[in-house]
């Protein structure tokens, strides 16, 4: 199958390219000036990055490879400073390229370096989980977790392009790739009601990179993100549909000291948000029951721990919705109906929870 390319607009605007053994087109997506490139990919994973570098070097740039930290271990204060160090040590300037080799994780630290260093220097993704691909990768949201929560130092920072080589799903652990199907199955509630269709139709198939509709879903749920970030690139408004599930699954990491999956936060996170959303007057027991059912499914976990909800009542007061003493809550009137609940009493924000806690 050819390559596909999804446009995404804005001030600076890119493309998001999806095919299998893409690679040759990655020098087209670094601007002419670029010399050297720092490639950022995860220390375990020196196969990912070599077809990576090879493109790369028989395209003439100098290459210097930068590994990180594995998978969350990555978005810190002290790993980010490594690579300013590695940058300044390997001469990288603002005629140069960082390239982000990895899952959503080592994406979002590349991408937060190069938004940093030298106040800019462009960043192409090149993202190698499911997850990457339909989301962290996609979009400019870069960034590293705190003492405090997660992502809370960031900036929104566009890549100059995305290279989505479906070739190397083969590669991702079942549960890690699983856990990206949370946040594919999160675009079908925020917007593309045909995503569940698809994923109801063939649960099995979602499971696997080689599914039945496992091109189409990230197809739809990369255009989904495009279109939404395209509009609202720094979150003034519509891009918090984004944010679904994920007050309650940010909280969860949090507590679980990052040893939880995001994508598997995000799972029980949109239960609770659907739970909300029934209690607060405005989605059907029905959307509820659906929500359950699909992650069950594709075996996402839909329940938490409940004698954790002291910690997570805290660890949400710092959500980045929040607006002062307001506090701010994505939720579903339906399928692709988005709305915002403010202030919801504490007596319902934990009414919804015991519905998932086990
Ligand atoms: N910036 C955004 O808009 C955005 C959106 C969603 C999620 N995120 C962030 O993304 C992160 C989660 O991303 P993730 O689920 O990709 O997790 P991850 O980056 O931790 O990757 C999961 C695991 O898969 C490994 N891996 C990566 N590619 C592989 C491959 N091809 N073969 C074998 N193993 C491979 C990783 O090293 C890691 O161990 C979280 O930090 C989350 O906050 C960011
Ligand atoms: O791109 C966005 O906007 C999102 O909210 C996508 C989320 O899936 C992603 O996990 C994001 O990193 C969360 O952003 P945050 O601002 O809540 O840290
Ligand atoms: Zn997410």
């Amino acid at each position: 199958m050819t390559s596909t390319r999804i446009p995404v607009k804005g001030e600076r605007p890119y493309d998001v390219v999806i095919g299998t053994g893409v690679l040759a087109e990655l020098p087209g997506l670094l601007s002419e000036r670029v010399r050297t490139v720092a490639v950022v990919r995860p220390a375990g994973l020196p196969e990912i990055a070599r077809p990576v570098c090879e493109a790369l070097t028989s395209a003439g740039y100098a290459v210097v490879e930068l590994p990180v930290p594995d998978g969350e271990h990555a978005k810190s204060v002290e790993v980010a400073a490594e690579l300013w160090s590695a940058f300044g040590r390997y001469g990288v300037t603002r005629s140069d390229a960082v390239v982000g080799v990895g899952g959503g994780a080592t994406t979002d630290l590349a991408g937060f370096a190069a938004a940093t260093w030298l106040r800019g220097v462009e960043v192409v993704q090149v993202p190698t989980t499911l997850l990457g691909m339909v989301d962290a990768a996609v979009g400019g949201k870069t960034g590293i977790n705190t003492a405090e929560g997660k992502n809370l130092v960031g900036a929104f920072y566009p890549p100059a392009g995305v290279l989505c080589d479906l070739a190397t799903l083969a590669s991702v652990p079942r549960d890690d790739y699983v856990a990206g199907l949370a946040e594919v199955i999160k675009g079908g509630f925020i917007a593309d009601p045909t995503i569940l269709l698809l994923v109801e139709d063939d649960p099995e198939g979602a499971r696997l990179p080689e599914g039945r509709h496992t091109r189409a879903l990230i197809e739809r749920k990369i255009q989904v993100k495009a279109d939404v970030v395209g509009a609202d690139l720094r979150e003034s408004g519509v891009r918090e549909i984004l944010n679904y599930g994920h007050t309650l699954a940010h909280a969860i990491e949090r507590v679980e000291n990052y040893h939880m999956r995001h994508g598997e936060a995000v799972a029980v996170g949109m239960v609770y948000a659907a739970e909300l959303s029934r209690l607060a007057g405005h989605a059907s027991a029905a959307l509820v029951e659906r929500t359950r059912a699909i992650l069950d499914a594709v075996g996402l976990p839909t329940a938490y721990r409940g004698d954790a909800w002291p910690d997570l009542r805290d660890h949400m007061r710092v959500d980045k919705k929040n607006r002062g003493e307001t506090r701010r809550f994505v939720i579903l009137d339906d399928v692709a109906r988005v709305t915002r609940l403010e202030d919801p009493p504490e007596e319902l924000l934990e009414a919804a929870f015991r519905e998932v806690a086990r």
